[in-house]
């Protein structure tokens, strides 16, 4: 048996007929994550005999549950006779780590229901019209007042563990000469605390609007960190130069929150800042189409915000971009989220 991931749907009727059944399908698999169907299922195979007995449940139901999962091309089926249990299955790999991930209780997704998406719900002609927008007292971009820069760079920091992942897969290539960094759209510090926490011969600094020094001095203070492992630098990117006196410039998430222009832009100031030899890291949801689909949430809900022009662009922009601003030998290290590294 084949366990391979297959596409969603084999035509676009198949696909419609289950969008239109998205509520029963993520029903279907928080009961499959719950149970534990998906721990059987996930190395498999393994027949519905098997499984009903081992979870105690009533077989002709479960052929049902396992259609279901079929349907959406996560479980393969083999049927050596036509005895419901004799029928053999497995889910494609990677099916219950997907599942934590979107439908557990670190959901993404279930954090996006708190935004106020049902703005846009149902009127997505008037919105494309330009007659309806995102009203901004439900969401306002860039974040204004005090409480929405602190409530959007915590989320930033909810969403950094496949890049802490990534980096942390990389660490040796990374720091193993130690050096100055300079995290440039910091957030609040916590990718720059896990970075000079976890590598005593960094000293990392956040660039970052002089509004979110609170937030980057209670990081310090979280991690228990001294301002000289931990620094802050507060300004404007798209006002001033970068500061000078740094081995690494990172952008984490950064670039594609502006047009190519200002991106560009980003990447000279970065090559002026640095030393010869001095590296800049790129971070980024590049494009590829898992990340569309994960996207698919802000996809929606910015079709009602025109001041933020976020979006995604494949790794090749990032390549050709830094080649034509004068940096050298780029490389796209793995991982959850692809690392640009790349040298003045
Ligand atoms: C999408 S967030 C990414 C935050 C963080 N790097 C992360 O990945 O969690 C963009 C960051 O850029 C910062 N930023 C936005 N405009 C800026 C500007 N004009 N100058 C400096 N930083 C800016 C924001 O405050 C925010 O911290």
């Amino acid at each position: 048996m084949k366990g391979e991931a297959t596409a969603l749907a084999s035509t676009p009727r198949a696909l419609l007929h289950l969008l239109y059944n998205g509520a029963r399908a993520v029903d279907v698999l928080e009961a499959s994550l719950d149970l534990g169907l998906l721990d059987a299922l996930e190395p498999g195979p393994v027949t519905l005999g098997e499984l009903a007995t081992r979870h105690r449940l009533v077989p002709v139901r479960l052929y049902k549950l396992l259609d279901c999962l079929e349907s959406l091309g996560l479980v393969r089926r083999e049927q050596p006779t036509d005895a419901l249990e004799s029928a053999r299955y497995q889910a494609v790999p990677g099916l219950r780590a997907a599942a934590q991930a979107v439908l557990g209780p670190q959901s993404l997704e279930k954090d996006r229901e708190r935004y106020a998406w049902h703005e846009l719900h149902g009127q997505l002609p008037q919105v494309l019209r330009g007659e309806r927008s995102m009203p901004p007292a439900a969401f306002d971009w860039p974040p204004r007042t005090a409480e929405q820069v602190a409530g959007f760079e915590a989320s930033m920091a909810a969403g950094l563990p496949p890049i802490l992942e990534t980096f942390r897969a990389h660490r040796g290539r990374l720091w193993e000469r130690g050096g100055r960094v300079l995290d440039v759209g910091g957030g609040d510090g916590t990718l720059a605390a896990h970075l000079a926490s976890e590598h005593p011969g960094l000293h990392v600094d956040v660039f970052n609007l002089p509004a979110t020094e609170p937030l980057v001095a209670r990081t310090r203070e979280r991690f228990g960190l001294s301002p000289e492992r931990l620094g802050f630098q507060g300004g404007d990117f798209l006002r001033e130069p970068l500061p000078g006196g740094y081995d690494t410039l990172c952008f984490v998430r950064v670039l594609h929150d502006w047009p190519a222009d200002t991106a560009r832009a980003l990447l000279v100031a970065a090559r002026d800042a640095l030393p010869p030899g001095g590296r800049v890291l790129i971070c980024e949801e590049f494009r590829t189409p898992e990340r569309l689909a994960a996207q698919f949430f802000w996809s929606y809900f910015l079709m009602g915000v025109d001041t933020c022009v976020s979006r995604l662009r494949e790794v090749e922009h990032y390549l050709r971009v830094l080649d034509e601003t004068g940096f050298k030998d780029a490389e796209v290290l793995p991982g959850p989220f692809e690392l640009i590294l790349a040298h003045r």
